[in-house]
């Protein structure tokens, strides 16, 4: 059989609202989440014994092979259920690590895809979900990466939503941000969990071009001041994307330190891009489309 392949994009989230710490620790979130066509690739080769090699621009930023997020998605699931078969998985890594983007999560996600089609697993197979809830906040949503509202700790998913394409900048100032750090940082208070459940709305309407700018425009991404605390290059970045004058909407992405700017056109988006990767040469600056 030859290697199965899939991509690994780039989450996004347009809206990030944060509305406390649970008993548990973790924060309780709502979040009108993207996938951008910037993405790592990976491949699955089936064979007996579960391996990793690791090539691309941003490999090294992803730590060892043995804790990389894709062995650890796969070895989750391999212990929910022990005689699939499994094989050699090779990353390409593009994407920035600890960047707000998800990169490993997307990573980790594309794992159990992978190891879902080797072995005739049906994409609702619980056994999925739970592999990805193990292995972080944020790979149940891209597990299917469509745009769709993610709420709770990650783990409550809305149904795709089918909004239009978004034409985009991403800018990566190249320092990594830990997301636990930013959540300290945050200092939220503990969750009223009514209060919570009544603010939670998995279907928002955002399925014109219009609507879905009012609601992006209305939302905030609240963990934006306290990584800024910690990561000054991300006051930097917004500010360099609010200048540039076909931007509509600047903001941070997850815990940063990546940001996002939206455009009007793939045109625009692309003629930014160029302008803002000559004025800060050493970041990571692409133009993308999310959706
Ligand atoms: C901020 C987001 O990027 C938004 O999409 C995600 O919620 C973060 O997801 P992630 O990186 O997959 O997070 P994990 O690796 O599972 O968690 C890292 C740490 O972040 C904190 N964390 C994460 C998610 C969450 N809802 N509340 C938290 O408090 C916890 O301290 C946790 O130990
Ligand atoms: N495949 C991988 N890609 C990137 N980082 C990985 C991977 N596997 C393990 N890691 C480790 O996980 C950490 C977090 O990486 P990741 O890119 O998922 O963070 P993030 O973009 O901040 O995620 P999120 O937006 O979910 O908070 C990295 O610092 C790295 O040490």
């Amino acid at each position: 059989m030859s290697a199965l392949a899939t991509e690994a994009p780039a989450k996004i989230n347009l809206t990030l609202r944060v509305s406390g710490r649970r008993a548990d620790g973790f924060h309780e979130l709502l979040s009108l989440v993207a996938f951008a066509a910037e993405a790592d690739a990976l491949t699955l080769e089936p064979g007996d014994s579960l391996a990793l090699t690791v090539t691309g621009d941003t490999a090294a930023q992803a730590g060892p092979d043995a804790d990389n997020l894709v062995l650890r998605a796969a070895r989750a699931l391999l212990a929910l259920a022990p005689g699939l078969r499994a094989g050699r998985f090779h990353l390409v890594k593009r994407l920035p690590a600890a960047a707000g983007i998800g990169g490993g999560s997307s990573d980790a996600a594309a794992a159990l895809r992978l190891l879902a089609r080797l072995n005739g697993l049906a994409a609702d197979d619980p056994r999925l979900l739970q592999a990805a809830r193990t292995t972080g906040a944020d790979v149940p949503v891209c597990l299917d990466p469509r745009g769709r509202v993610m709420a709770g700790a990650g783990e409550a998913l809305g149904p795709p939503l089918g909004f239009p394409a978004l034409p985009a900048v991403l800018v990566n100032p190249g320092v990594a941000v830990a997301t636990p750090a930013v959540f300290r940082a945050l200092a939220a208070g503990p969750l009223d969990p009514e209060a919570a459940r009544a603010a939670r709305r998995l279907t928002p309407d955002v399925s014109s071009a219009a609507a879905l700018r009012r609601h992006v425009l209305a939302g905030g991404n609240d963990l934006e001041a306290p990584a800024m605390g910690l990561c000054p290059q991300i006051g930097d970045a917004l500010a360099l994307l609010r200048a540039d004058s076909g931007c509509w909407l600047a903001r941070m992405s997850g815990s940063g330190a990546t940001c996002f700017g939206l455009f009007d056109s793939a045109a625009a988006a692309t003629a930014a891009a160029v302008r803002l990767q000559a004025a800060r040469p050493g970041w990571w600056v692409r133009a993308t489309t999310l959706a």
